[in-house]
């Protein structure tokens, strides 16, 4: 199943034998940056969930959060192969580089969802077990397959996926779930709209030129900003309703409060970019840029606020 946006065909004769296929290569298809965060959210689901884990199991459940975004990022980039030959950002991943085959990026995508999913199941309980093998779908299929072509509200719907982490933590530790980590999807789920549309509005010809239909592509910059703004004071508020309700106590609620504060200033940073006038610009230290990588930051910072805590303040 392949999009309709572009051809892969089309766009790159792949080689017969693909020579030179390196360690390297898989080790991208995983999608390593990116994931990385998400595995750190979801140790911090584990490690705040209450009881007593046996450590070798936790390394486990880490490990297959980490297998398991691993290969739905592979299978995104086996279906996105088309438009990521067209962006230049994407252009020298394997697939569209001609340095890898997509039926090999599919099966090792594949293989990696389901060994995740029954090593967890084996290790942990269905429950982390189930929402891991949602996690996944939710990402490769509702997102990538659907959403990401379809509508501007892609990320918004399709952020659910990246948002699960803790929540699957915290279900391996337990095998249930509770309001905290339902407020942590929620806060990685708002958060991820600011984050993305920021690095969207100087990576908007990227995607206009691939045919997606990404926010500042479709109802402009200047509406992509109000809405990084609002997401951001939601998110804000949303930062907050652990410390309302006594889940956390003040260093969380301090830290929650100067990073969402800081993020608020960024966000006005992006309203009040005039660059709107002529088009968004690829190059430069912009606003935009400056907010993406400080989301980056943000939500990494946020949860050591709340590891720190949940170990010194409320133990
Ligand atoms: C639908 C949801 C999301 C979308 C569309 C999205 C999109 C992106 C894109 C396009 C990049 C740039 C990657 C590159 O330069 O190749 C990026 C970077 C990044 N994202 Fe997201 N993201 C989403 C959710 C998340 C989540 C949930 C996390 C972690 C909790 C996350 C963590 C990161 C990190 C750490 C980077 C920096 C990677 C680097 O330095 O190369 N993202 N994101
Ligand atoms: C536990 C589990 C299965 C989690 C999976 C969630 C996950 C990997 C979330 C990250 C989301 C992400 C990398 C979006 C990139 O968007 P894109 O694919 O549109 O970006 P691209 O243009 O760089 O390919």
């Amino acid at each position: 199943m392949s999009g309709s946006v572009a051809s892969a065909e089309g766009n790159a004769a792949y080689p017969v034998a693909v020579v030179g296929t390196q360690a390297r290569d898989w080790f991208v298809l995983l999608k390593p940056r990116v994931i990385s965060l998400v595995v750190f959210t979801g140790a911090a689901g584990l490690a705040m969930a209450p009881g007593h884990l046996n450590p070798i199991i936790a390394a486990i459940s880490i490990l297959c959060i980490c297998m398991a975004s691993g290969a739905a990022g592979a299978i995104n980039m086996w279906y996105d192969r088309d438009i990521d030959a067209v962006m230049k950002r994407t252009a020298t991943r394997p697939i569209p580089d001609g340095r890898m085959r997509p039926d090999e990026v599919l099966g090792f995508g594949i293989g990696l969802s389901v060994a995740s999913v029954i090593l967890m199941w084996l290790a942990t309980n269905a429950l982390a077990a189930g929402i891991l093998a949602f996690s996944i779908f939710f990402y490769a299929v509702v997102y990538t397959m659907w959403l990401k072509r379809s509508t501007p509200q892609n990320i918004v719907i399709g952020g659910a996926a990246g948002a699960f982490p803790p929540m699957i933590g915290w279900a391996a530790a337990t095998g249930s779930l509770t309001v905290l980590p339902i407020v942590m999807f929620g806060i990685i789920f708002l958060w991820t709209p600011p984050h993305f549309w920021s690095l969207s509005l100087y990576a908007c010809k990227d995607y206009g030129r691939a045919g997606i239909p990404m926010l500042p592509v479709v109802k402009g910059a200047r509406h992509t900003r109000w809405q990084i703004l609002w997401y951001t004071i939601i998110l804000m508020a949303v930062t907050l309703v652990p410390s309302a309700m006594h889940l956390a106590g003040w260093l969380y609620t301090v830290t929650a409060t100067v990073l969402g504060a800081g993020f608020i200033y960024r966000a006005i940073g992006v309203l009040r970019d005039r660059q709107d006038a002529q088009g968004v610009s690829e190059s430069g230290d912009l606003p935009a840029r400056k907010a993406f990588r400080y989301s980056l930051a943000y939500l990494f910072l946020l949860f050591c606020g709340m590891l720190a805590d949940h170990f010194l303040i409320m133990h």
